[in-house]
Parts: C-alpha cells; structure tokens; sequence
C-alpha cells in the first residue's frame, strides 16, 4: 500500500510517531509532504497536495494531520474523490474504513496521544470495506460532486 502522509506545524511530531507506525508494516510506502519544521503553515496547502496524490492514484490513501485535524479534514474533504473521516478513536477509525470506505485518515496533533493515535492508524490501516449497504451510501456521497 501506498500512503501520502502530511501535516501542518501542529502535527510535526504525530508525523512522526505515524510513520514510525507505518513502517512497522514493511510493505507500505511512505510519501511525506511536510510540513518538516515548527514553522507555521496554512492547513490547506498540505491537505491539497496529500489528496492530489490520491486522487492521481500516486497513493492508496492518504493521512492528513493538523492541530485538530479538523481544518485539514475540511480542506480534504473539498477535494472531488476524496472522503477524509476526521478519527481521534479506534472505533470512529475502524467504522470509517469499513462504513464510509475513506480514502484519507485525518487526526489531530493537539488532540489525540501518540499511543492513541498509533492504534487509530492500525485499526485504519487494516480496515476493509464492507460494500453493500455501505456502497450504495458512499455511491450516493460521491454524486453530491456531480451536483
Ligand atoms: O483546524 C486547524 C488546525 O487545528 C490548525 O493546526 C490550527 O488552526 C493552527 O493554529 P495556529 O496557527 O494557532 O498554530
């Protein structure tokens, strides 16, 4: 698998403790596209280039962080093809892969622990979606684009 990771200044360091986790798998492929320093950044600048690498099929998916997760998720969520589940719990995480069939993970840095937030990236990670009832609903989400 493939994952674009990014974050603005409120999340350097969950980045970090994400990849850390990531790699753990050995067989997924990290992106990361900054922000790298404690330098203040806007939010949707990286959320547009995390979802431009999904959207292109450059990533399977992407994690999207900022200091809530909630800016981020927003701006992600504006991107066509995108579903980005703002998750700071395993179960919201576990739902939103199987449920909703999200593309992008978003967490906050400010909000949800490093221990935390490590067992909401696995629980999102090994996710798979249900289909049936649940695709006939996302169908539905993704047709609002088309309005
Ligand atoms: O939803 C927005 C995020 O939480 C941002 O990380 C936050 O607004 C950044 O705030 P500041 O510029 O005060 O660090």
């Amino acid at each position: 698998m493939k994952i674009t990771i990014g974050s603005d200044h409120g999340a350097v360091q969950l980045k970090e403790e994400v990849k850390m986790v990531l790699k753990e798998y050995g067989d997924i492929e990290v992106t990361d596209v900054g922000t790298f320093g404690t330098e203040s950044v806007d939010y949707p600048d990286i959320a547009e280039k995390i979802c431009a690498d999904v959207v292109s099929g450059k990533a399977d998916r992407g994690i999207a962080l900022c200091g809530t997760g909630i800016g981020i998720s927003i701006a992600c969520n504006k991107v066509k093809g995108i579903r980005c589940a703002l998750c700071n719990d395993v179960y919201s995480a576990k739902m939103s892969r199987q449920h909703n069939n999200a593309n992008v993970l978003a967490m906050g840095g400010r909000v949800v622990g490093f221990g935390p937030a490590g067992e909401i990236v696995r629980a999102w990670v090994e996710g798979e979606f249900e289909g049936g009832r649940h695709e006939r609903r996302v169908n539905k989400i993704m047709a609002i684009e088309q309005k």
